[in-house]
């Protein structure tokens, strides 16, 4: 909608600024550009961010080998096949390939032919519409026409342990950019990434401790899929210790384990063992620590105070993504999407934000209107109850909306339905021995589902039908014409709705006799 002749380097005015490009300030930038306006986007480290590097890419391939690995080992005919152990160096090779070897080059790539600027450095609001970029010790200043969106995502929380940091442990970052494992590995905390760290690193052949606070893994969610990942971890020969965490540790020298860094060349195993003094006074001693206790959003060093914000702050938001004040009232020209909003921690979530806000800035700039109405074009309304999530642990859990516990506390005329997955017909032909566990939560007033809880092998498949049933409030005597196909795990779903009764197949129209 602008002048775009000017060459990227020399120009420093454009319609909208991003910063960060993560996969969700990348979706916000080519959103916004397809709808017309000149883009910028600054970024400090890799483009891609953490989900391409550190996260979601380079974490799920090195559990897939695990995983591939137990499923031919549970059939009968493939079993007899595996001859061999899990092959430590292919695997990460496999893990180098997913994270694109920590080369962002193929990204910058794709900014350009996406039409968006990139400017590399370290962005900082400044003022009203303005971002200050530092880059290799000099300062530019880039101002917005109509929009500065931040989509600077997260880093991980290390608690405040005494001589923790000096002992120098492992984020997710070290943990999955090395090529050494440790043979003794804790892991503090007990939610995603350390469930799925462990499973990791126990099937990689490290003697895995997991340190968990509460009474279980993956406490936000249904209690039984945390006990069955618990109970896995421990036939695959890991330690989950509830109820327990660190009081101290040290390590003689302050350990050898990399910086935060992106060269994966970095993350060594430490030469020497750190001793942790656990909560009930016993020791352990490992080889390296990992810290899976949380994250916090990046506003750390994002000039927030020109803005009347706190540094270290959530950015909440509205529904279409622009930041709150101090008084809870949107601010016109700054929007906040992904992790960074702390709305919903996930990749798939974040681009969901991604492409209403780009969306959004695009309308607001052009004068178009505005569909901020619930499930409108411009909102992230399924942010609030239907927030699909997998976590690949062995066994996956896969889960969308409300828990039971939620749906208690919400005081809603709920049903809970559980059902056994090693009871369908799909499941025992899937894997001898077959173990899991389906939960659904129904709203037996508006005859719809709310939620629903899968936990087994190859369940995260199983997640976009719960999801459009949920999103999509599908009436449940309309799924009673969803037919699974025989035999499939999906015929859970049947046995779902025989467990509710053949009354709730009757459509409200039917004539009643
Ligand atoms: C171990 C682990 C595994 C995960 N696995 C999954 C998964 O399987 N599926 C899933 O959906 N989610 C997963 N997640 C969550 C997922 O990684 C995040 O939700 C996602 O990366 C958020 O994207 P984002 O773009 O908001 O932030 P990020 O990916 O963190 O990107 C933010 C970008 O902003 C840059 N930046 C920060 N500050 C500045 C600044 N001031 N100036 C310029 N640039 C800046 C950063 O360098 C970075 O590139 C996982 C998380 C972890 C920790
Ligand atoms: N497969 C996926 O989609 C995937 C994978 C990994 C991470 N993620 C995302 O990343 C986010 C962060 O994951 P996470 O596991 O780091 O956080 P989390 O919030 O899921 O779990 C943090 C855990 O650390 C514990 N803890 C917190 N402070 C502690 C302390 N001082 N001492 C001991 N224990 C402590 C908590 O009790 C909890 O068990 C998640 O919200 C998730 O959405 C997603």
């Amino acid at each position: 909608m602008t002048d775009t002749t000017a060459s990227p380097e020399s120009t420093s005015e454009f319609d909208l600024i991003v910063i960060g490009a993560g996969p969700v300030g990348e979706n916000v930038a080519d959103r916004a550009v397809q709808g017309g306006l000149t883009v910028a986007i600054v970024e400090s480290e890799l483009i891609g961010g953490e989900c391409s590097y550190w996260a979601c890419m380079p974490t799920k391939a090195l559990l897939r080998p695990a995983h591939a690995l137990t499923a031919a080992r549970r059939v009968p005919g493939a079993r007899e096949a595996v001859t061999g152990e899990l092959d430590v160096e292919s695997a990460f090779a496999f893990r180098d390939g997913a994270a694109a070897s920590w080369d962002d080059s193929g990204q910058a790539e794709w900014l350009e032919s996406a039409g968006i600027t990139l400017v590399r450095g370290h962005g900082r609001l400044a003022r009203r519409l303005a971002v200050e970029v530092e880059h290799d010790g000099e300062t530019r200043t880039l101002t917005a026409r109509h929009a500065v969106a931040v989509s600077t995502g997260s880093v991980a929380v290390v608690p405040d342990i005494p001589g923790l940091a000096q002992a120098r442990p492992w984020t997710n970052r070290e943990a999955i950019a090395t090529s050494t494992v440790p043979p003794r590995l804790a892991i503090l905390g007990g939610g995603v990434v350390a469930s799925e760290f462990a499973t990791m690193f126990a099937a990689l052949g490290s003697d895995v401790t997991v340190l968990v606070r509460g009474d279980g893994l993956l406490g936000s969610l249904e209690p039984f899929a945390g006990e069955l990942v618990a109970k896995a971890l421990a036939g695959a020969g890991a330690d989950v210790r509830t109820g327990t965490s660190a009081s101290e540790v040290s390590r003689a020298g302050g350990g050898t384990a990399a910086a935060v860094g992106s060269d994966p060349a970095d993350a060594t195993t430490s030469a020497n063992p750190a001793t942790l003094t656990l909560t009930d006074g016993s020791t352990l001693e490992v080889d390296e620590i990992l810290v899976a206790t949380g994250r916090r959003p990046a506003t750390d060093d994002l000039g927030l105070d020109t803005v009347g914000l706190e540094k270290g702050q959530t950015l909440e938001t509205d529904d279409t993504l622009r930041v709150l004040d101090t008084s809870g009232e949107p601010i016109e020209w700054l929007y906040a999407v992904g992790d960074v909003n702390g709305r919903a921690l996930l990749t798939h979530q974040g681009k969901y934000q991604a492409r209403a806000a780009g969306d959004v800035i695009a309308v607001r700039a052009t004068g178009g209107t505005v569909d901020d109405a619930p499930w409108g074009a411009h909102v992230a309304t399924a942010d609030h109850e239907a927030v699909p999530a997998v976590v690949f642990t062995e066994p996956e859990v896969a889960s969308i909306g409300l828990t039971a516990a939620q749906a208690e506390e919400d005081e809603r005329a709920t049903k809970v339905v559980d059902y056994d997955l090693a009871s369908v017909a799909g499941s025992s032909v899937h894997a001898e021995g077959y173990e899991g566990q389906a939960r659904f939560i129904v709203d037996t007033d508006r005859g719809v589902l709310l939620g629903a809880t899968f936990v087994g092998q190859d369940v995260a498949e199983l997640l976009q039908a719960a999801t459009t049933a949920v999103v999509g409030e599908v009436p449940l005597h309309r799924l009673w014409h969803v037919v699974p196909a025989y035999p499939t795990l999906s015929e859970v779903w049947l046995r779902m709705l025989e467990s509710l009764g053949r009354d709730t197949a009757r459509s409200p129209k039917a004539p009643t006799s």
